[in-house]
């Protein structure tokens, strides 16, 4: 024992020459038996295999092997300090070692931190609705909660998207572990109603998600035609939420919102006529097994409809939160309004533009200031009736309206907005271009403010009523392509002078493809040689204000 305990210590002696030991410890010796295992060891003295030590000595090893424990331990603590600071001397480890020690106490991110905003904002807003949309270029927009990939299908070019922010705090959250969630939208237009059923996948819990698909129907004639008869009018939403069940697989009927826009049609109904049918169609989605949310019946007002398509389109086409900042302009021309929307390069297009005619709103952490203006009573169908004068003459059931711009034998009954007009060709005048674009350009001249940049360089894409008329007349194929504002009035002058080859396509062509001449001329401004990109679908999703307008319901843009 002293060779191998005590003899290490002997330079502590003095040490312990300063304790007093009890006397009781002092007379009677301390003895340990020796295991088995220190039997085996060969004795280092001749003493019996059991260790015997004196009351003092035993005290003076206990304090030794109290210091040699303190020893190490001091030892030690030095050793593993000394350790940590090697481990941690980076500065990257560092902030991690700090950031894990924040978030354990909960903090609030620093200040300084150069990021906090997004970080608040996309942890606060967007807990309940998933943010729908694309990944944005990691250089120009590295916050996941606020942008998306564009998704695969749908968007080919690398751009990103879009990713509002939450106003619908009731909406159920579909939880991470789903991949898969739907929205639905229907579009109640002036001349039918359509249903937009998409499909989103969450790829990445940490992505946004990204919008797979569409399913699309339409059905005529649309709802203001219900005027009379608002349970009719609920009867096309029924057929309708029967494709959405089809569509949606029904474990996500409870979470998948069912929202309805309408447009035009609505607009020029009195307010109580309006009401009943957004009534009837309210009681049809309470009935469905979808989820209603607050505000999910209403009539969208023109701006927000030139704004959504716009969205939509230069989401289409990949030019949202692109690093250019460049985007299309979009021309919708519907049966009641038609609308102008477009990103004006000029500051002059803003500063000379009606107050009205321009529109602010977020988006990927953008504020946008649009040029956009809906002209009600100028979409199609109510740019024919307003050139035949019938356009509110309601009442006058006796009366026909002629026109030149149409077939000198052709006579008619026209129904829009819940009327019928009597409608008729000038039996024994004339009809042809020249006349027609005369009488077209009474519902235009006065009414339509031409945009400071119109004639510059933007690109426009049109769709919806110029897109069929175009297809129509073979200016495009059903794929859609470009033409120069100039092909409408060739076309135009073509069809007026050839009414007959072209009247079973449609009577009104001569006056339509005439209306859309003078309104894209003379309307808008657009030169001759304006090239025109129409398209009903983009990487197969309907160009129409519906996507953009699904992407607000999910994430608020706040546009005003
Ligand atoms: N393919 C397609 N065409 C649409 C869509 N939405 C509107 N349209 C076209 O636009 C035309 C008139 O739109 P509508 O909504 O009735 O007019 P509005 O009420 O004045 O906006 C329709 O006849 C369609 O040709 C859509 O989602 N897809």
């Amino acid at each position: 024992m002293d060779a191998v305990g005590v003899a290490p210590c002997q330079a502590l002696t003095s040490l312990y020459s300063v304790i007093k030991w009890p006397d009781s410890l002092s007379e009677h010796p301390l003895c340990l038996s020796a295991s088995p295992l220190l039997l085996q060891h060969p004795p280092l003295s001749s003493e019996p295999p059991s260790l015997c030590l004196s009351p003092s000595r035993v005290l003076i090893s206990m304090a030794n092997l109290l210091l040699t424990l303190s020893l190490w331990l001091l030892a030690g603590s030095h050793f593993v300090r000394a350790t940590y600071y090697r481990h941690h001397r980076y500065i990257p480890h560092f902030y991690r070692y700090r950031e894990h020690t924040a978030n354990t106490d909960n903090l609030l991110p620093d200040v300084s931190n150069p990021v906090p905003e997004v970080t608040q904002s996309g942890g606060s807003t967007n807990q309940e609705i998933p943010e729908v949309f694309h990944p944005a270029p990691e250089s120009v927009h590295p916050m996941p909660e606020v942008f998306h990939h564009v998704p695969e299908v749908v968007h080919p070019a690398p751009e990103s998207y879009l990713p509002p922010q939450v106003h619908h705090p009731a909406a159920p959250v579909p939880p991470f572990s789903s991949r898969v969630f739907y929205g639905i939208m229907f579009d109640a237009g002036s001349t039918g109603t359509r249903i937009h059923i998409y499909k989103f996948i969450q790829k990445d819990p940490v992505e946004l998600p990204v919008l797979d698909s569409e399913m699309y129907h339409a059905i005529k004639p649309g709802l203001s035609e219900y005027k009379y008869n608002p349970e009719e009018g609920g009867n096309t939403i029924r057929q309708l939420l029967k494709i959405a069940k089809k569509t949606v697989p029904e474990e996500e009927w409870k979470r998948t919102p069912v929202v309805l826009r309408a447009t035009a049609g609505l607009r020029l109904l009195t307010e109580e006529q309006a009401e009943g049918i957004l009534k009837e169609v309210r009681e049809v989605f309470e009935e469905s097994p979808f989820y209603v949310p607050i505000n999910s019946v209403s009539i969208m007002n023109g701006i927000n409809e030139g704004v959504l398509a716009w969205v939509t389109v230069n989401f289409l086409t990949g030019h949202l939160y692109s690093n250019t900042r460049r985007t299309v302009g979009i021309l919708d021309l519907g049966g009641g309004s038609t609308q102008i929307t477009f990103l004006p390069k000029s500051k002059k297009t803003i500063e000379t533009a009606p107050s009205s005619y321009t529109a602010r709103f977020s988006l990927f952490n953008n504020t946008y200031e649009l040029y956009t203006h809906s002209y009600l009573k100028n979409g199609l169908i109510a740019a024919r009736l307003a050139t035949l004068g019938a356009l509110g003459a309601d009442g006058l059931d006796w009366k026909v309206f002629t026109s030149p711009c149409l077939p000198k034998k052709y006579r008619a009954e026209v129904t829009f907005g819940g009327n019928t007009y009597k409608v008729s060709g000038i039996p024994d005048g004339y009809a042809g271009y020249k006349l027609c674009y005369y009488e077209v350009q009474r519902v235009i001249k006065g009414i339509f403010h031409q945009p400071y940049e119109v004639k510059g360089t933007n690109v426009f894409y049109a769709f919806s009523h110029y897109f069929d008329r175009a297809n129509e007349t073979g200016l495009i194929s059903e794929r859609g392509g470009t033409v120069e504002v100039r092909d409408f009035k060739k076309k135009a002058k073509e069809v007026c002078n050839k009414m007959t080859k072209y009247r079973p396509i449609s009577p009104f062509l001569c006056m339509d493809m005439t209306y859309i001449t003078c309104l894209l001329k003379e309307g808008f401004g657009f030169k001759d040689s304006t090239v025109l990109h129409l398209a009903k679908k983009v990487n197969n999703v309907e160009t129409s204000w519906a996507l953009g307008a699904t992407f607000d319901f999910f994430r608020n843009f706040n546009i005003h």
